[in-house]
């Protein structure tokens, strides 16, 4: 079989000798697993779950399972299965009927997606109270971001080894990001630091920074930024448990009518 550009930018696959004018998509046989690369994007909520998924499925590797079904998929990553199953076919992945995923292969395929297929070097910025316990946390590394550098302005900091790393200062952060080949800047100052740390990480030809200070960054188009607010997190916790207090007072509403009134049905709508 040989891969071709399809409609819509997809890729479908096609037997030796067929015409790009013939070809069909290939509908997947019940017990074959059929591999498509999709160029068109990917919606940024697929691509949180993807790396859930990725989480869930390399537990499951160093645990020597081979196989999962979408069910057992969707109840360890806690995602409906029909939305799992519309996230693996982003992937390309479809799994065979009556046996599911091959576990191996679907890590294959969501870290080629995910870009995981090198390392990412990490640096912090930022070595107070966020920065210490991010540069002491191992499980960045296991996951395929290693932490190489760490800077801060604070001149007694300098060479004192965090985490194993010893702090460099802020001055250092161009020359030591293009040595350690830095690809993601963590930023961790404080907020008014936070637009000239990012400015320097730039500079070093850092494309990926990852964002605590609570503020908006400006940066080049070619540089991708994420902000991570725990604040913001537990304010969508708050209105997620205020609606079910909320439905939960209807449905007792709508019960006291049907007992009161001795109507059958009362409809709550949103
Ligand atoms: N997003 C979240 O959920 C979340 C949670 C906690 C903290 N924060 C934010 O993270 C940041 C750090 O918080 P913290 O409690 O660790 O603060 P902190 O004061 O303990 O540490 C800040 C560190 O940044 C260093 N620094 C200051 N200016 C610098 C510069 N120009 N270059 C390099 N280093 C510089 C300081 O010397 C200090 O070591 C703050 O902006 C805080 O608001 C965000």
């Amino acid at each position: 079989m040989v891969a071709q550009r399809g409609e819509g930018d997809e890729v479908v696959t096609t037997t030796p000798g067929t015409s790009a004018a013939q070809a069909a998509p290939v509908v997947p046989e019940q017990d074959e697993v059929v591999v498509r690369e999709r160029a068109r994007a990917i919606p940024e909520a697929a691509v949180a779950r993807l790396a859930v998924y990725l989480r869930v499925l390399s537990g499951m590797v160093d645990q020597g399972v081979t196989t999962i079904s979408s069910e057992e998929l969707s109840a360890a990553a806690g995602v409906n299965s029909a939305k799992l199953r519309k996230d693996l076919s982003y992937v390309g992945s479809y799994g065979t009927r009556g046996v599911g995923y091959d576990v191996e292969v679907l890590v294959s395929h969501i870290e080629r997606i995910l870009g995981l297929t090198r390392k990412h070097s990490v640096a912090v910025v930022g070595i107070g109270n966020l920065g210490h316990a991010l540069a002491n946390y191992g499980g960045f590394q296991s996951r395929g971001f290693p932490v190489a550098a760490l800077f801060d302005v604070d001149e007694d900091l300098t060479g004192v080894p965090v985490g194993g790393i010893p702090v460099n200062h802020i001055d250092d952060i161009t020359t030591v990001c293009v040595e350690r080949e830095v690809s993601i800047g963590v930023i961790a100052t404080p907020p008014q630091a936070a637009q000239a740390v990012c400015d320097r990480l730039v500079s070093a030809g850092v494309q990926c920074i990852l964002n605590f200070a609570p503020v908006v960054l400006q940066v080049p188009d070619d540089v991708e930024v994420r902000k991570v607010d725990l604040a913001v997190e537990m304010q969508i916790l708050s209105f997620h448990v205020a609606r079910r207090a909320d439905e939960a007072s209807a449905e007792q509403a709508a019960n006291d009518l049907i007992n009161g009134v001795g109507v059958d049905r009362v409809v709550i709508r949103p």
